[in-house]
């Protein structure tokens, strides 16, 4: 039973002491006055056995709303449907309905063995300004209850944990925002792509693999608390247009539940402004640059300070000339030093955890400074459609496991390059009714004519020029 009831029938008695209480105060000076209220109070300390803890919903002479409160809030709300009589709901973040306790109820909550009670009240505060309108203040609190006996447990632990576990259900309730910069000023959107890991065409044992890199990394804090690194991990992603860079990056958001932050580059004045942005990021989230070779002449500037011979530039690493570069760097450029030098330095001083995302498709332009691991610590190559990739595709756009033509699209795709953007084109339902022979034969066809007209894959990569990055490709070293 709640002690606040066990107490209720002192109501009445200490209503009439309350009376006594006004004459004594008005007709007894100061001194006696002080007397009986100091030994009055230890009294009701011998005699009431419970602790009380009051947490006001605003806080401050600005008030503000607290965040214990908020928090409290959070971690009573499961708590309170199963055992609140009265609940108020509302929709939180146009999502779902989310009920709390109504104010003047009671919910028991218990620790490690320990019960408490926690109450919910309200009451209204003295007007500080005059107003014609009619203001509303009330001021709620939550009142946690406890036996003095239980104090070091309920105070310590207890309350850790509630604030933990409150702050832990608002951010799994929390509705995702995709942020753009607009200049210097991130705006946002809600974020809703519907991409998964699941309906990711690529292979099985690649996508498993960063499904647990990126689950490892998003519950490693202690891990990297220990050894006194950032809790921060950097991905590059590269591979021709379609092949699902865009994709997986939404994919990684969905399945961390990360917000993402869509850098860009182009549209940043200065390495000033980046920096700003960039530590106005929260934690849990997704920071990505997309199509980091032409954001930004990143890798030319490096290049033409060497041509020209630039005595502070020459056969230096990019991190010593970062003063340098960041001083002379002209108005609305952002420069590799820049970039380096808040990756490296500042931005691992923002608490949280944080991804950062690179996408391209020329990593072979990229300076080598810039992907090296501890900067982009995981290299993932996407690359065009392979039998595995298709079945994916199939079984999301089809709904079909195997077909005749299987075999044969299989080994075309063997044969020939065509992107994961290209086949799902092909396999998208031209009617409302989906005619799955129509996409197969058109998908076929394409690849037939594709082999025709002589893009054979091994044709091609004996061809290709491999400059020295690209010979000692990230993904040689790939984690
Ligand atoms: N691996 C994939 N798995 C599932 N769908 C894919 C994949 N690759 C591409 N797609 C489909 O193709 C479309 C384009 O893909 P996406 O935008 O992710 O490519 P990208 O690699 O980011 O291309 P770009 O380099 O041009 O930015 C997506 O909307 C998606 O439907
Ligand atoms: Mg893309």
């Amino acid at each position: 039973m709640f002690p606040a009831t066990i107490f209720a029938n002192f109501g009445s008695a200490i209503g009439g002491l309350m009376f006594v209480w006004a004459i004594f105060q008005q007709y007894f000076p100061y001194e006696l006055r002080r007397h009986v209220e100091k030994y009055s109070q230890r009294m009701v300390g011998y005699v009431y056995p419970y602790i009380q803890i009051t947490f006001n919903e605003f806080t401050g002479e600005r008030l503000m709303r607290s965040e214990a409160y908020s928090a409290i809030e959070n971690y009573l709300s499961s708590k309170s449907s199963t055992q609140a009589k009265r609940l108020k709901g509302d929709i939180k973040n146009n999502q779902s309905l989310v009920l709390s306790m109504d104010d003047h109820e009671e919910v028991d909550d218990e620790f490690k063995g320990v019960k408490v009670w926690w109450a919910s009240g309200k009451y209204i505060a003295k007007q500080q300004t005059v107003s014609y309108v009619p203001v509303n203040d009330e001021r709620r609190y939550y009142k946690l209850t406890f036996h003095k006996w239980q104090r070091d447990q309920i105070i310590g632990p207890y309350l850790s944990h509630v604030l933990k576990e409150g702050k832990a259900i608002r951010v799994r309730n929390r509705q995702r925002k995709l942020y753009t910069n607009n200049g210097s000023h991130w705006s946002h959107v809600v974020f809703e792509h519907p991409a998964t890991f699941e309906t990711l065409a690529m292979e099985a044992e690649k996508k498993q693999d960063i499904v647990d890199d990126l689950m490892a990394f998003s519950k490693a804090e202690e891990f990297y608390a220990r050894i006194g690194r950032a809790w921060k991990r950097g991905y590059l992603l590269y591979g021709p247009p379609g092949t699902g860079k865009s994709t997986m990056i939404a994919a990684m958001a969905n399945l961390l539940e990360y917000d993402l932050y869509d850098l860009e580059l182009t549209a940043v004045k200065d390495n000033t402004e980046l920096r700003r942005l960039l530590i106005e990021t929260t934690s849990k989230s997704i920071i990505v640059i997309e199509d980091i070779d032409c954001s930004l002449d990143l890798t030319g500037q490096r290049k033409q300070r060497k041509e020209k011979g630039e005595e502070q530039g020459e056969g230096r690493d990019p991190k010593e000339k970062m003063g340098k570069e960041d001083g002379e760097a002209k108005p609305s450029q952002v420069t590799l030093s820049g970039l380096l030098n808040f990756i490296d330095g500042l931005w691992s001083a923002c608490r949280g955890e944080r991804l950062i995302v690179f996408t391209t498709n020329y990593v072979e332009k990229l300076d080598a400074a810039l992907i090296r691991k501890g900067r982009m610590d995981k290299h993932i190559e996407l690359s065009y459609c392979n039998y595995e990739s298709f079945k994916v595709l199939a079984r999301n756009y089809l709904k079909l496991e195997s077909h005749r033509l299987f075999p044969e699209i299989g080994a075309l795709l063997g044969e020939v390059k065509m992107t994961p953007a290209d086949v799902a084109e092909h396999l998208m339902p031209k009617k409302l009714s989906g005619d799955v022979e129509i996409c197969l034969h058109s998908l076929f066809q394409a690849l037939q004519k594709e082999k025709e007209s002589g893009g054979l894959k091994a044709e091609e990569e004996a061809k290709e020029e491999k400059t020295p990055l690209a010979a000692e490709s990230p993904s040689s070293n790939k984690k």
